[in-house]
């Protein structure tokens, strides 16, 4: 899919702008805090309804503003969509064709995007809710239905909480509430779960050639799921109900104590594995950047193959943070399959074939000028 156009009206700090798009390389040039990212973003919030960034609707509209207009023109492989989203302090508006969708979840995956942005480091590096996020972004994208799920489950693991933190006082009428929301807890989370593992063994077929690839056969990628239970492998639902039910009850006494749940894909992690050693622990800050970048690309991948279209790549300040090999590999997987968006505030860090027939973009104080 191509963005053949983009409108973006008091978005951070861009006043008003309507970007010709139509290229397969489009690159965004700029010093420092001039609103290359912000573009990117911008792109990136079509796609999801939400930064990459942010969870906060606010700080995406110019301060002083009310509101902010985001729109663009997409070419798909079924003919053009257009898309509208008008973000305020009280929620998000958000059209296709110009009808609105009641339910953003039906907006999301009109626009397909894969960003690759330095923060990345951090699937690899950082925290268990750093990677459930990557897991959810990338699998909501191209399955809307998931979305809901998690919104659903994210529901009711408050209710649930709430119960726990009361279940001291309450005693023996609090169990009956905790056998509600138990039930309720395991049918939604093993969805979740299920998807999840589906999700991840389709990724790592790809991250692992990809990986192969970008280390000249040097480095075997795998990468492993970490629910908060034993799930033995399976993907059988009743199997999974079944297995959480049990760690539940093991845990209950703990999480009556704490009052939190402690068990449920909201615990979820993953780990990845070069040559068998954990790349979180052993891996150098190269291998951590080859796992991070080799994810995404597989990513791309996967959403052609859920799909049929190849999504939208967005680079953000990434080049010059890779070597020859690695820019080379991530420019000529995707030359011409894929429409990619690059910031950077030089072009000498990038390789000069993908300069060619590029579009670019000098962005000053949230303007921008081809
Ligand atoms: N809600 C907002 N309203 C107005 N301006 C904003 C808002 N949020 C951020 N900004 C401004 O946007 C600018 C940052 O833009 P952006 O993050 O796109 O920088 P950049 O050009 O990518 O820079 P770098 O190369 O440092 O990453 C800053 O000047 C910041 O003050």
């Amino acid at each position: 899919m191509f963005v053949k156009n983009i409108q973006l009206q008091n978005y951070r700090n861009v006043k008003q702008i309507e970007l010709s798009t139509e290229q397969n390389v489009n690159i965004f040039i700029g010093q420092n805090a001039q609103g290359k990212t912000n573009l990117l973003e911008a792109i990136f919030v079509l796609a999801l309804t939400k930064s990459h960034r942010t969870d906060k609707n606010k700080e995406l509209i110019g301060w002083g503003e009310n509101s902010a207009h985001l729109g663009a023109l997409i070419d798909k492989k079924y003919g053009p969509v257009n898309l509208e989203l008008n973000l305020s302090p009280q929620g998000k508006q958000a059209k296709i064709n110009g009808l609105e969708q009641k339910k953003l979840s039906n907006f999301i995956g009109a626009l397909n995007v894969v960003m690759f942005a330095p923060e990345d480091l951090e699937i690899v590096k950082g925290t268990p809710g750093v990677r459930r996020r990557f897991l959810d972004i990338e699998i909501g994208q191209v399955q809307p239905n998931y979305i809901y799920a998690l919104q659903q489950y994210q529901k009711i693991v408050i209710q649930r909480n709430n119960v726990l933190k009361n279940a001291w006082q309450q005693g023996a009428s609090s169990q009956a509430m905790l056998d509600v929301w138990n039930e309720q807890l395991v049918t939604h989370g093993v969805k979740i779960i299920k998807k999840r593992k589906q999700f991840i063994s389709k990724l790592e077929q790809w991250a692992k050639t990809i990986h192969e690839g970008i280390t000249d056969g040097l480095e075997q990628l795998s990468i492993q799921y970490l629910p908060s239970f034993p799930m033995d492998g399976t993907e059988d639902e009743a199997v999974l109900f079944e297995h959480f039910m049990i760690k539940l009850s093991q845990m209950k006494e703990q999480e009556v104590r704490r009052g939190i749940t402690l068990v449920g894909p909201h615990r979820d992690d993953l780990s990845f594995y070069i040559n068998d050693k954990e790349v979180q622990t052993f891996g150098s800050q190269g291998q951590q950047r080859t796992t991070a970048l080799s994810l995404k690309l597989a990513e791309i991948e996967l959403i052609h193959e859920e799909i049929g279209e190849y999504p939208v790549l967005l680079l953000d300040d990434v080049l010059s943070e890779l070597d020859q090999n690695r820019q080379t590999q991530l420019i000529e997987t995707f030359q011409s399959k894929v429409q990619t968006f690059i910031t950077t505030t030089g072009i000498e860090s990038i390789h000069a074939s993908k300069l060619k027939d590029a579009n670019i973009y000098h962005v000053r104080a949230g303007n921008v000028m081809r």
